[in-house]
């Protein structure tokens, strides 16, 4: 799919229910290892494949939903969404969106010229970055997410976990939610 055609499906969002994350709730084993590993999700998927790449879907200035103000405990109503799609030796594995208030903006340019270049490097690679409010969900497989996932070339359409976490940084604080998508190995004992 081209750059062009991904980026038709900008803004994607993700609107689901959030719970914070229960041991014995988390479906498989393997699938909770992945939930609640607290590293870089870009590291562990270059463990994985030859071939690791970010293809950005969009990004842009766009309103916050109540949920992420209260989660960024921002009264912004806007903030700098980025959505991506992480790739595994040409499969996605990962849908990814960023919400980044505009007060954490102010205290640089970094998080808005990322392009291609994945999101964890810089973030792990901050000084006192601290993650937290760590929460799950997990959609049906007639979500709009799992039939998008097909046109991204996922092999087969099913039902979906991910996450999402706050990161803290000196400028302030950002929200990631990553859905796992069919192909990745999260899913590979089921
Ligand atoms: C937060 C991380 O960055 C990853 C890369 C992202 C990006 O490039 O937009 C978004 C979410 C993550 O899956 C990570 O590697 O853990």
């Amino acid at each position: 799919m081209s750059k062009q055609e991904l980026s038709r499906h900008f803004p994607f969002g993700l609107t689901t229910q959030w719970s914070p994350i229960k041991q014995q709730d988390l479906h498989s084993v393997r699938m909770a290892d992945w939930l609640l590993d607290s590293t870089s999700l870009t590291a562990r998927l270059k463990r994985h494949c030859q071939d690791f790449s970010v293809r950005v879907l969009g990004e842009s200035y766009l309103a916050l939903s109540a949920d992420e103000q209260s989660q960024l405990a921002t009264a912004d109503s806007e903030g700098f969404v980025r959505e991506v799609i992480l790739f595994c030796d040409d499969k996605p594995w990962v849908f990814a969106r960023t919400v980044v208030p505009l007060a954490t903006l102010s205290q640089g340019q970094e998080l808005q010229q990322l392009g291609e270049r994945p999101l964890g490097a810089l973030l792990f690679a901050t000084p006192g970055m601290v993650r937290d409010a760590v929460e799950v969900t997990h959609l049906a497989a007639d979500h709009p997410l799992s039939k998008s996932a097909l046109l991204w070339g996922a092999d087969k359409q099913r039902d979906l976990w991910g996450r999402r976490s706050r990161f803290l940084l000196p400028a302030g604080a950002l929200l990631v939610s990553e859905m796992f998508l069919p192909d990745c190995a999260a899913y590979a004992e089921e």
